[in-house]
């Protein structure tokens, strides 16, 4: 996926955030997005998503998929119901069976929702809650996948199966949020994008990463995070 010239004006701003912005996304891998609070993340993947309307050239376009940081559920919903909501909907199913479930996810996903089936929402912890979003996410085929901060208050043993089930897919484009070092370095391949002054500052591949994040400031405390 290729970037260029992007320009962002938040409303009522007088001056772009974003301006002649370009880089590309690696397709069919896992692309890191870092940054500092407030460098503009979440904006870069709202503009990406077409939610926010900017100036320039994004090609090529194709279907997309996005969870964000917060995805607020009632208490009483039952993960089941999650399912129906997020994949019933998907794919047209007025009510989808734990039998549906494994037809339809892969191995992982239906290991780990399987037990959790009939639980309601709100009994279940925060990052246990936060997974069962993003695994029925990932069952919903799209071009482009955009999780914004999916590892912030999970656990790394949950992290361990969200990045099983990533790899479950791996014909598409994935663009990750993180401000965790150990994400980054649970893929051998990915792509590390780093934005700074409203720019991407430097591009990575996995192992240059590795090799060369000591250069920056900002990257060495990302590292000991
Ligand atoms: N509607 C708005 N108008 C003006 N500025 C905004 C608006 N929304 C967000 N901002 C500012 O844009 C900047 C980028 O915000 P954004 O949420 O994209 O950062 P982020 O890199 O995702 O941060 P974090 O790591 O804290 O999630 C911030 O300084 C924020 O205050």
């Amino acid at each position: 996926m290729q970037i260029r010239q992007l320009k962002y004006t938040f409303p009522k701003a007088q001056q772009p955030f974003f301006d002649g912005l370009n880089f590309d996304l690696v397709a069919h891998q896992v692309n890191f997005l870092i940054g500092q609070n407030g460098a503009g993340k979440t904006t870069l993947a709202d503009i990406l998503l077409g939610l926010r309307p900017a100036q320039g050239e994004i090609t090529p376009q194709g279907s997309s998929i996005y969870l964000n940081q917060k995805l607020p559920m009632l208490a009483a919903t039952r993960v089941c119901d999650v399912a129906q909501l997020v994949l019933g909907v998907a794919t047209g199913q007025l009510r989808l069976s734990l039998t549906d479930l494994a037809e339809r996810a892969d191995a992982p996903t239906v290991a780990f929702l399987t037990p959790l089936w009939h639980r309601h929402y709100g009994d279940l912890s925060g990052g246990e809650r936060k997974l069962v979003q993003l695994l029925l996410f990932l069952q919903v085929d799209r071009d482009l996948v955009v999780l914004d901060e999916p590892t912030a208050f999970v656990d790394r043993q949950h992290v361990a199966t969200l990045f099983t089930v990533i790899r479950e897919h791996p014909q598409r484009t994935y663009l990750l949020i993180t401000h965790d070092v150990r994400d980054v370095t649970a893929f051998k391949q990915c792509q590390v994008l780093w934005l700074a002054d409203r720019q991407i500052k430097a591009t990575w591949t996995a192992e240059q990463f590795a090799d060369h994040a000591n250069d920056s400031e900002f990257l060495q405390a990302f590292k000991t995070i």
